[in-house]
């Protein structure tokens, strides 16, 4: 069957929809990239609309700019379709495939083609992931109602948490419970890790099989990722994203008791605006998931921002970035230990650990007691502008120490690597 056109891939994260889009090479499965878009800022407007086109077959074009109408994530995307119609040569038409992250995929451990069945599978997913799933879903119906040629194909961040070996994934509640209502550990960003274990693999040049890895993906949601040889071994968040790291408005773990002490109203279902009417989202989780971390202790949701003030002096922006700190180093000690020491390197990614070069210079010099390279302060700080998709930002003394690298997650390209060689979703092209 030939493969050619184009591959949309879009990834809804919680204050961004990063878009990228591929053309495709009938001879063997090559993707080349054509031009990518991220809308950011979407739950803190104004959003910030970014779109580069850098190849022939499209015209060469460029925007960056504030845009006032853009207030979720299905109007960022509305917003991106008509750029693409109107600036450039491609139409939706021309569009063969279209890749959404979905960040709960439930018990799904493979992509799957968005048809009534998996569409109402993911739906009912929503209330466990409502910072993600609804947003997603919204672009997904876009493009069944205006996208006539093209699969919409969902990958799910949960998908590469299913080697999760059972005494990780439990909870010690009733089993009986947790079977009937799935209450289990999920862990997401799967896509972003499984993208990173390719990129390190390739940069060691070390089967995947055989690496032994801790991963920060570090983005408005955060979170750590122990990977043994070659599988998820553990993750730091739960049944939702909202366990472990705090992030731009998540609290990350905090004690379960702690919310019936904050407010009396914790089961009532919310009201915020932010969720879908038909989501059943309670206070609790809205005072966890959105009125909490940066944005709770400093003001702002940016980690820019936080990191620049705290080193101006700032007590609050300090506080957070010091407590981000602590929170990393004690999921690093215990995966450390959990991997028996057979670690291979740190990898620091997402849009904290690729550019807060204050950020990884600190965790790395509390990792030295663990025989992790000295920092390269030169290499550190070029890690967060570099074109590279790996760096290395540890000193180079050849004595086996283990290593400190800086990966660019690309969970668009991952999305789209997996759509090429996923035989089913060409049958009917
Ligand atoms: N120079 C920087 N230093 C620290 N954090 C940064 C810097 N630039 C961007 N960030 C942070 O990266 C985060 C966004 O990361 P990203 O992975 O793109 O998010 P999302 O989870 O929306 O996909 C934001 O909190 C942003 O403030
Ligand atoms: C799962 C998750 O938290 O994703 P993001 O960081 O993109 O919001
Ligand atoms: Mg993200």
């Amino acid at each position: 069957m030939a493969r050619t056109g184009y591959i949309l891939a879009c990834n809804s994260g919680s204050s961004s929809l990063k878009i990228s889009l591929y053309r495709l090479a009938d001879s063997g499965p090559s993707l080349r990239p054509v031009l990518a878009s991220s809308i950011s800022n979407i739950t803190s407007p104004p959003a910030q609309f970014i779109f580069s086109s850098e190849d022939d077959a499209v015209s060469k074009y460029s925007k960056d700019e504030e845009v006032e109408n853009i207030s979720d994530h299905a109007s960022a995307f509305t917003h991106f379709l008509s750029v693409l119609e109107n600036d450039t040569t491609v139409s939706r038409h021309d569009l063969v495939q279209i890749c959404h992250r979905v960040v709960h995929g439930g018990a799904y451990s493979h992509p799957v083609i968005i048809n009534d069945k998996t569409l109402h599978y993911i739906e009912r997913l929503s209330d466990l992931a409502p910072l993600h799933n609804g947003p997603a879903l919204a672009i997904i119906q876009t493009c069944l109602d205006t996208i006539y040629n093209a699969n919409s194909i969902a990958f799910f961040d949960t998908m590469f948490h299913h080697t999760l070996p059972s005494h990780v994934r439990t909870y010690p509640i009733d089993q009986k419970v947790a079977l009937e209502r799935g209450l289990r550990k999920y862990g997401f960003h799967g896509l972003s890790y499984a993208s990173i274990l390719r990129s390190v693999a390739e940069f060691l040049d070390r089967p995947e099989s055989n690496l032994n890895l801790i991963v920060l993906h570090l983005g408005s949601g955060a979170s750590i990722c122990a990977i043994k040889q070659g599988k998820s071994y553990d993750t730091s968040m739960g049944l939702t994203p909202l366990n472990g790291l705090p992030g731009a408005t998540r609290s990350g773990a905090v004690d379960p008791s702690l919310i019936f002490h904050y407010t009396n109203k914790a089961g009532k279902i919310s009201h915020d605006p932010k969720f879908a009417s038909d989501l059943r989202v309670t206070e609790a989780e809205t005072v966890l998931n959105s009125q909490s971390g940066w944005k709770a202790l400093t003001g702002t949701q940016d980690f820019g921002l936080v990191s620049k003030r705290a080193k101006e002096g700032s007590k609050a922006d300090k506080l957070a970035f010091d407590l981000l700190v602590d929170r990393i180093l004690g999921y690093i000690g215990s995966y450390y230990v959990k991997l028996s020491g057979k670690v291979d390197a740190v990898v620091f990614s997402g849009g904290i650990g690729e550019k807060a070069v204050d950020l990884r210079r600190v965790v790395a010099d509390n990792l030295e007691c663990l025989s992790f390279a000295p920092v390269d302060e030169s290499a550190n700080a070029n890690a967060s502008s570099t074109a590279d998709q790996v760096s290395e930002i540890g000193m180079k003394s050849g004595d086996g120490s283990r290593r400190l690298l800086v990966c660019k997650t690309d969970e668009q390209y991952e999305m789209a690597y997996q759509c090429i060689r996923t035989e089913e979703f060409w049958k009917e092209i």
